[in-house]
């Protein structure tokens, strides 16, 4: 007995006859009481199954027993039960002690509880492979599943689909209503597909917004979109979080395999083209993928990429365009960014400023915007009367942030431009989410002599009655309604009712787009206060713009 270390603190150890049948046990010392739970003379003679329960491995008992047969040493971690049937990782370790002629009289076991580092061990191996947040499966699990699945689809000749699911209008939620609700958000929105989908199918969460969803066996191919349109439908519903109700849609992405399929990861990237087609296509809505999908993505990421050369390399331009009053006036600038692209020349900005949205680059394209157009309109002022402004454009996910106002105060204080010297120009779409946080960024705004004027007005959602509660100094009447106004007596009477309203609430009222006299005078006629287009100028870079203010001010003596 002398060779068992008695000192193995918090090592339970026990011995058992190796020539007796059925392996009795002989000794067990105070650690391997403390750890199981029996005392000696529960344990004494009787062989240690005692210790398995209903989750023990069988192959792993088997093991240890061949291990005993053939006296050999066996270490294994093993789940074992305690006496008052709590289970336990057990790692244990039993060794022969051999006799002069080879053979064995005793096994000595050491077991080891380590079910702590285990369960740890086992919460990493959960965490590599799942969210945290919803409980659901990350993209990791997902790839493995998918190459699973795409494998088994080959072998049974079956069909499988990838379903790209991401919310819109997401983002204002998190900014606005903080991370807290967000999060709830999304877990619920996890519970809601999961409740739609079937116990085959693999649900993911690839961070952010973004739910993947993996449809084995197909019958048939309309199915994936059948379930795309059910979960459409589910996230339609209204969310009840806390004191809040909101309501939420998503797009999503279908891809489906075919025989020709050889990287199943291809899957996945085609089911996010067409989440972003269905992005284009006005959202809560579903697309599947098609290769004409895939050109048309692939030029926008090849021009997501460029932009951002395009931010470091400054390859930006403002162009001001001149708005004028109804007396021919000058009443302000308009700035708008240009691209010059080194190899494709001039892209447009409604081209890419929704990407620079998309992907967040506008937030840098706009600090720029801010300060070149402040810089311009200091060196111009002298020029210019006393009320002139310039009018920069803002983007919804500028404004949003939490920082827009410090930075903007930043900006103003670093440049020199007068707040009284800038207007904003915003659409009503930038509004309608969260519209009392909103309405308090412009009172504060306002609060600092920086004008507001709602852009594009006429094309979004907002009634002419919603104008009463937002402080606010003016509207641009939208392009569209102008140019018609002559010959449609539709829209014509849309920008009379426009600018009776607007000016009913005090409201200045510009009209964009005014292309010919006839316009003009229709516009005049209807008492329209600011006139901006291609009539007057055209939005032109820094230096051309003095030349024709120069001839303006010619003109005016
Ligand atoms: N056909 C016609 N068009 C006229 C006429 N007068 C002005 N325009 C065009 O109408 C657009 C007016 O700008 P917007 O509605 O704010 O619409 C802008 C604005 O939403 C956005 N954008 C431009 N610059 C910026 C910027 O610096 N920041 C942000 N966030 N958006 C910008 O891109 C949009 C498009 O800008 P642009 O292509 O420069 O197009 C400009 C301008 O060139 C006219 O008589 N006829």
């Amino acid at each position: 007995m002398s060779r068992i270390p008695g000192a193995i603190h918090s090592n339970g150890v026990l011995i058992c006859e190796a020539r007796s049948e059925d392996f009795p046990i002989i000794y067990v010392n105070p650690a391997f009481v403390e750890i199981t739970g029996y005392e000696l003379e529960e344990v004494q003679n009787r062989n240690c199954r005692f210790l398995q329960g209903p989750d023990t491995d069988p192959a792993q008992i088997n093991d240890i027993r061949q291990a005993l047969v053939q006296q050999r040493d066996i270490s294994l971690t093993i789940r074992n039960y305690r006496k008052d049937g709590r289970a336990f990782w057990n790692n244990v370790f039993i060794s022969p002690v051999r006799a002069n002629d080879g053979h064995a009289t005793h096994f000595v076991g050491i077991i080891n509880d380590i079910s702590e580092y285990k369960d740890h061990e086992n919460e990493l191996a959960f965490h590599a492979t799942h969210d945290a947040l919803t409980g659901l499966g990350n993209r990791a699990l997902f790839e493995d599943r998918l190459q699973h699945d795409v494998d088994l689809a080959r072998r049974h000749h079956q069909q499988l689909a990838v379903l790209f699911i991401d919310l819109d209008e997401f983002k204002p939620i998190n900014d606005t209503l903080g991370h807290a609700v967000g999060d709830q958000v999304l877990i619920h929105v996890a519970r809601r597909l999961e409740e739609a989908i079937r116990p085959s199918d693999t649900l993911c969460r690839f961070g952010g917004d973004e739910f993947v969803l993996l449809l084995p066996d197909l019958d048939d191919p309309h199915h994936a979109q059948e379930v795309a349109e059910r979960l459409l439908l589910e996230l339609a519903q209204p969310y009840r979080i806390d004191r809040h109700e909101l309501y939420l849609s998503a797009s999503i992405g279908i891809a489906l395999s075919d025989e020709a399929l050889e990287n199943p990861a291809a899957l996945l990237q085609q089911a996010d083209m067409a989440m972003y087609k269905a992005k284009q296509q006005g959202r809560n809505t579903l697309q599947t993928f098609t290769y004409d999908i895939n050109q048309k993505l692939t030029q926008r990421v090849t021009l997501r990429n460029d932009l951002q050369e395009a931010i470091t390399q400054e390859q930006f331009e403002l162009h001001y365009q001149p708005l004028l009053t109804r007396d021919g006036d000058i009443h302000g600038f308009e700035a708008l960014v240009r691209w010059n692209h080194p190899v494709k020349g001039p892209i447009s900005p409604g081209l890419f400023i929704p990407i620079a949205e998309e992907t967040g680059q506008i937030i840098g394209l706009s600090q720029w915007v801010m300060e070149r157009a402040a810089k311009d309109f200091l060196k111009l002022q002298p020029l210019l009367p006393n009320h002139c402004r310039m009018a920069v454009n803002l983007s919804p996910m500028q404004f949003h942030r939490p920082s827009f106002l410090s930075s903007l105060r930043k900006t103003l204080e670093v440049t020199g431009l007068p707040p009284t010297a800038l207007e904003l120009e915003l659409t009503e779409g930038i509004l309608m989410n969260d519209t009392e946080a909103a309405i308090d960024t412009l009172h504060a705004l306002r609060g600092m002599g920086i004008s507001i004027t709602i852009d594009d007005f006429g094309t979004g959602f907002s009634s002419l009655s919603y104008l009463r509660h937002l402080p606010i100094d003016k509207i641009k009447i939208d392009r569209s309604f102008i140019l018609n106004i002559v010959e449609s007596s539709k829209d014509a009477a849309v920008v009379q009712g426009i600018i009776a309203l607007a000016h009913h609430l005090e409201l200045n009222v510009v009209a964009e787009g005014v292309e010919t006299s006839a316009q003009q005078q229709h516009l005049l006629a209807l008492n329209c206060d600011v006139l901006q287009g291609f009539l007057f100028a055209k939005p032109m870079p820094f230096e051309p713009l003095t030349h024709w203010l120069a001839v303006q001010q010619q003109n005016a003596l």
